[in-house]
């Protein structure tokens, strides 16, 4: 099974958004996305993931990297950019990091492993 998650940009800047549940995630940062249903592609699972949790159509880029999550999924993250302002719908919040601003919230642990293809992606 695979979940695909989204490195929304703008302005040099990627959108983090704040888990409300489950407890154990509660608070925790984590890319917009989820998991792959059957019969969807990544890019249709992509656009549909961020319409219902930030309430805007993506465009999505290229494939930034994976990760093999916790139970053996797969966690494929790509680059995208909105075409509106993106708002947390189901979330605690959404905020816009810089490269330098990604360590200051706490996120999922997988993701870190992004890190470095995102600051790529922001340029630094
Ligand atoms: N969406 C998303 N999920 C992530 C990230 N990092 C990470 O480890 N995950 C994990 C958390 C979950 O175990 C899984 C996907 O969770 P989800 O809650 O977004 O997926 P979903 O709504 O489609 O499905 P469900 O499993 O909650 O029923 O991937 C991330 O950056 N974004």
């Amino acid at each position: 099974m695979t979940v695909v998650a989204a490195a929304v940009v703008r302005d040099r800047a990627v959108l983090a958004q704040q888990r409300a549940f489950p407890a154990e995630a509660a608070g925790m940062w984590e890319f917009p996305g989820g998991r792959v249903e059957p019969g969807e592609s990544d890019v249709d699972a992509l656009r549909r993931e961020c319409l219902e949790e930030l309430g805007v159509e993506v465009a999505v880029g290229e494939l930034l990297g994976s990760v093999l999550l916790p139970g053996g999924r797969e966690l494929r993250l790509y680059a995208a950019s909105a075409a509106g302002e993106p708002r947390a719908v189901e979330h605690l919040g959404v905020r816009w990091l810089a490269a330098s601003e990604l360590e200051s919230v706490p996120w999922l642990p997988a993701d870190v492993e992004f890190f470095g293809a995102v600051r790529d992606l922001l340029g630094g």
